[in-house]
């Protein structure tokens, strides 16, 4: 392979991601480098994020060599790493070597989630020296526990919590890690200052965990906005006509040659967007919130409900991010009414009318609304717990 020249990506930066571990902390069943966090794989979203800075060396455990050619193809280069991760890192090194990369990232891939801003602070802060890694500062007080009893509460000043990319000088890195003796260190810090490199911390990122056991992965997936209760309830009601000079729909009165029949003011189109509410929140329907046995809400107007839904929708934790409701019928014609019904409907549910659409279609004078006896309406409401 050439050597990297001044107009390589990332001027003469390479990257080392370590995936050669069996996660067996995290359980799961296959290694949680190659497990699903939030539609798209573990190792891909760590891949994607050194897009740009420079080639990558992917280090794989022997036997996931070639099981992915997909996430493969997105590293420059793929090499068998060891048992321990100090061995693996030290393959990726010696695999990078012939491209003389003047300086080089190593990092750990169940970091998915590191921020560009931590890599970009780490490869900064390499201009002003030989190695660099970002710490997070600790803010819980720190206990050594004995015997599960607080035996000791050390002190926490100057301590920050390690996490990767650590950047090196390449030469240096290389040179420490075939160096390095005794027990395999825990991360390329403790090798570099084995090896008496001074190393420089920049801040890290509460969002760059290591994804280490199965909570982890709901962490995870809490940072990227995955863990979201989206909720889509429907309804459907039907109201006949009566003698009358007026009708309500969607909290507009409307006048016309007739009414609606109903317990109620007889709302249809509140009536179906109410129990779309109620659906999407699994309590029941409108009978069950308001049976029709019951005299008190005869005559009532249906706002009662709508706002009752909607408050229950809240108190649950759910926001009303959209809703539709279709009017089916011949006459009132709804065009004209269409804005001041969501303006309405709009208002019970304390939402932006943005999020509420009416629109009406007629049932080209087939069965019961084409024949003018009366009007159904169906609803859909979609909601959302963040
Ligand atoms: N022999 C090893 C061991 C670890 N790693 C990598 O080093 C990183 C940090 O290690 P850790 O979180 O401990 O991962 P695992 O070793 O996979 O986890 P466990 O200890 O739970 O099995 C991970 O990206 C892991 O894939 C590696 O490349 N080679
Ligand atoms: C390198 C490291 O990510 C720094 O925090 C960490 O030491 C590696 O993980 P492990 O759990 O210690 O193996």
């Amino acid at each position: 392979m050439p050597p990297m020249t001044p107009t390589s990506r990332a001027e003469g930066l390479a990257i080392v991601i370590v995936a050669a571990g069996r996660g067996l902390r995290a359980g799961g069943g296959l290694p949680k480098q190659w497990r699903d966090l939030g539609g798209r794989m573990v190792l891909a979203r760590t891949i994607e994020a050194f897009a740009g800075f420079g080639p990558i060396c992917l280090v794989l455990h022997p036997e996931a060599m070639g099981r992915y050619p997909a996430v493969e193809a997105m590293a420059e280069l793929v090499v068998p790493g060891g048992a321990e991760r100090a061995h693996s890192v030290r393959a990726g090194l010696e695999a990078l070597a012939p491209l003389a990369p003047d300086r080089v990232l190593i990092h750990d891939a169940a970091r998915p989630l590191v921020p560009r801003e931590t890599i970009e602070a780490v490869i900064a802060a390499l201009d002003h020296g030989l190695a660099a890694a970002p710490g997070l500062v600790l803010t819980d007080a720190l206990w050594r526990v004995e015997a599960g009893a607080v035996a000791e509460a050390p002190s926490r000043e100057g301590l920050v919590r390690a996490q990767t990319p650590q950047g090196f000088d390449f030469k240096a890195i290389l040179a420490a890690h075939q160096a390095h003796e005794g027990p395999p260190a825990a991360d390329d810090v403790a090798v570099a200052r084995a090896a008496g490199l001074a190393v420089k911390v920049v801040p890290g990122h509460e969002n760059n965990l290591k994804i280490t056991d199965a909570q982890d992965f709901i962490r995870a997936e809490r940072i990227l906005g995955c863990d979201m209760d989206v909720r889509t309830g429907n309804g459907f009601d039907v109201h006949a006509f009566e003698p009358g000079e007026s009708l309500w729909l969607c909290g507009v009165e409307i006048a016309h040659d007739r009414g609606l029949k109903g317990h109620s003011d007889a709302d249809v189109g509140m009536h179906a967007l109410t129990d779309a509410i109620y659906g999407a929140l699994a309590h029941g329907d409108i009978g069950q919130h308001f049976p029709p046995s019951d005299p008190q809400w005869k005559g009532a107007r249906s706002e009662i409900f709508l706002a009752h839904a909607a408050d229950l929708a809240r108190v649950e934790g759910f926001a009303i991010t959209h809703c539709d409701v279709t009017l089916i019928c011949e006459r009132p014609k709804i065009g004209p009414h269409a804005e001041a019904m969501r303006a309405e409907l709009a208002r019970i549910m304390q939402i932006e009318p943005g999020r509420v659409s009416v629109k009406a279609t007629t049932s080209e004078r087939l069965g019961f609304p084409g024949r003018e006896e009366g009007i159904a309406a169906m609803a859909t409401a979609t909601l959302v717990k963040a």
